[in-house]
């Protein structure tokens, strides 16, 4: 970290998106220490908010819980731990070919403070009601803008690339899970979610994605899941045009696909897709199913989300042991139903801290997203960072690069509203299996 971004650097930062927790910004100055890269800004919740937490450092117990990774110690800059967790952690276990840890930059509180002025209106109001920039940060994290082609100019190459947040790719079959929940082992956590939240009023209509076709590994129901991330994009599915979102949410989610919205999709994708017969969506949907079957990445995610196979259920018994808590999980429990988790709390404090460790690793996998950048091949340009998939039907070549987002790891005190909510989104949902009430209608929009 060397300069600090003052108030004279703000107006070369646009707003790109956000989520829960973080407000990206992208460059569009001419410091070649910036071009190609993002902004990623902590946020702190507005008072009377209880969505989002301030970061503190990491507490007692998240020391002992990544006592493993030594740089961690020489660090207590809050940031700077972030970025060493996503570092150390996140980026061996899913392959540094697909992650770009990057690195802190210190800001001016006048920086911060311009550039959310800057950008206000572009926001979702129910982010702005309930989150601001954290203005106490003096540093953030820059990073690659994966929604470019790496090492590319952008006036030189045409780019085109999709964000995909795929969710829980798999059913639980940990012996831990009670027989009131047994319903979580064959309807996905997605899809169960989608009825809560659709009760919750957080979306208007179910989604018709089911990350379980996209981890499949089968091209079939790998193209299904595209389609159905196109017809119901919520916070799921984006597209960017050099950069530039076409498709999709700014900053959330975004209602399901119309007829005018799929129109104006079609026409931005003519400058970047040749479809002789004017389909350039269905080649699109074609040419990101065929990446994401290729590419192996999300068998690679699948494998670190696999790392929960006892399932919040029985992760929560060690989280109570490592804290030294009365287990509440527990405490609901008969004397018999509660020697089905008398072997995780006479595990070794060792064995607890595995058990947490792997299970918050797993939900920062289940909770990333993916891009996908993709630019039409031509000759001389470089293939080593890159994969190369053919659209038949229009005769294209493109280059692509898969990268994995938002990996922050999870807090340890985040375990129990882990477990509170699994409960909850299963118990509506069964409720309304037995009421009838499992609404499972498409959307009248049929994809192209
Ligand atoms: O609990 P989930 O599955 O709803 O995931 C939350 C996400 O909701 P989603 O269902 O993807 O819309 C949620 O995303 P949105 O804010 O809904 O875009 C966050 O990603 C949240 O993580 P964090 O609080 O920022 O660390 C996510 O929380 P956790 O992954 O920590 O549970
Ligand atoms: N490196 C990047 N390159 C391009 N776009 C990015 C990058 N990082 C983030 N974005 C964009 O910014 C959005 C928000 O970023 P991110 O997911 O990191 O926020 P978050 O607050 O951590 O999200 P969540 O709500 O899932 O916790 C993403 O959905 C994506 O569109
Ligand atoms: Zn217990």
């Amino acid at each position: 970290m060397e300069s600090t971004l003052g108030i004279e650097d703000a107006a070369d930062w646009v707003y790109r998106g956000e989520g829960a927790e973080n407000i990206i910004l992208a460059y569009t100055g001419f410091s070649p220490a910036y071009i190609g890269k993002v902004m990623r800004i902590r946020k702190a919740p507005k008072s009377g908010s209880q969505v989002v937490k301030s970061h503190t450092p990491l507490t007692e117990h998240e020391r002992l819980l990544w006592k493993d990774v030594d740089e961690l110690i020489l660090s207590s800059d809050k940031e700077a731990l972030r970025k060493l967790l996503v570092q150390h952690v996140m980026k061996p276990l899913l392959g540094p070919q697909y992650v770009d840890a990057g690195m802190n930059v210190l800001v001016s509180r006048e920086f911060l403070e311009s550039v959310e002025k800057n950008f206000i209106c572009q926001r979702p109001a129910f982010r702005v009601d309930t989150a601001q920039i954290d203005m106490c940060s003096d540093s953030v994290l820059l990073m690659s803008d994966h929604s470019l082609f790496p090492n590319g100019s952008p006036e030189a190459n045409l780019c085109i690339s999709v964000e995909i947040k795929p969710k829980c790719g798999f059913l639980p079959l940990s012996r831990f899970i009670s027989d009131e929940t047994a319903i979580k082992k064959s309807v996905s956590r997605f899809k169960m979610h989608q009825t809560l939240k659709l009760h919750q009023g957080e979306i208007s209509e179910l989604s018709q994605y089911d990350p379980l076709d996209l981890f499949s590994g089968s091209k079939e129901r790998i193209q299904k899941a595209i389609k159905d991330l196109f017809t119901t994009p919520q916070n799921n599915f984006r597209v960017f045009l050099n950069g530039s979102l076409i498709f999709g949410g700014l900053g959330g989610g975004a209602p399901a696909t119309n007829f005018q919205i799929a129109k104006t999709f079609e026409d931005a994708l003519k400058s970047v897709i040749q479809a002789e017969d004017g389909l350039c969506t269905d080649k699109f949907l074609y040419l990101v199913s065929e990446s994401v079957h290729k590419s192996g990445a999300l068998d690679q995610l699948l494998k670190i989300q696999k790392l929960d196979n006892l399932d919040v259920e029985g992760a929560i018994h060690a989280y109570y042991d490592i804290t030294s808590q009365q287990c509440m999980a527990c405490r609901e429990l008969s004397e018999q139903q509660k020697n089905k988790y008398a072997s995780l709390h006479s595990a070794s404090l060792e064995e607890s801290l595995r058990i947490v460790k792997d299970y918050l690793i797993a939900a920062t996998a289940k909770d990333c997203s993916l891009i996908i950048c993709f630019r039409p091949r031509k000759e001389g340009y470089s293939t080593s960072v890159c994969d190369q998939v053919h659209v038949p039907s229009t005769k294209q070549t493109y280059d692509f690069k898969v990268s994995f987002i938002d990996l922050d790891l999870k807090p340890l005190d985040k375990m129990e509203y882990f477990y509170k909510l699994d409960k909850k989104i299963v118990s509506f949902y069964r409720r309304m299996a037995e009421m009838n009430q499992v609404r499972d209608e498409a959307p009248n929009f049929a994809v192209m």
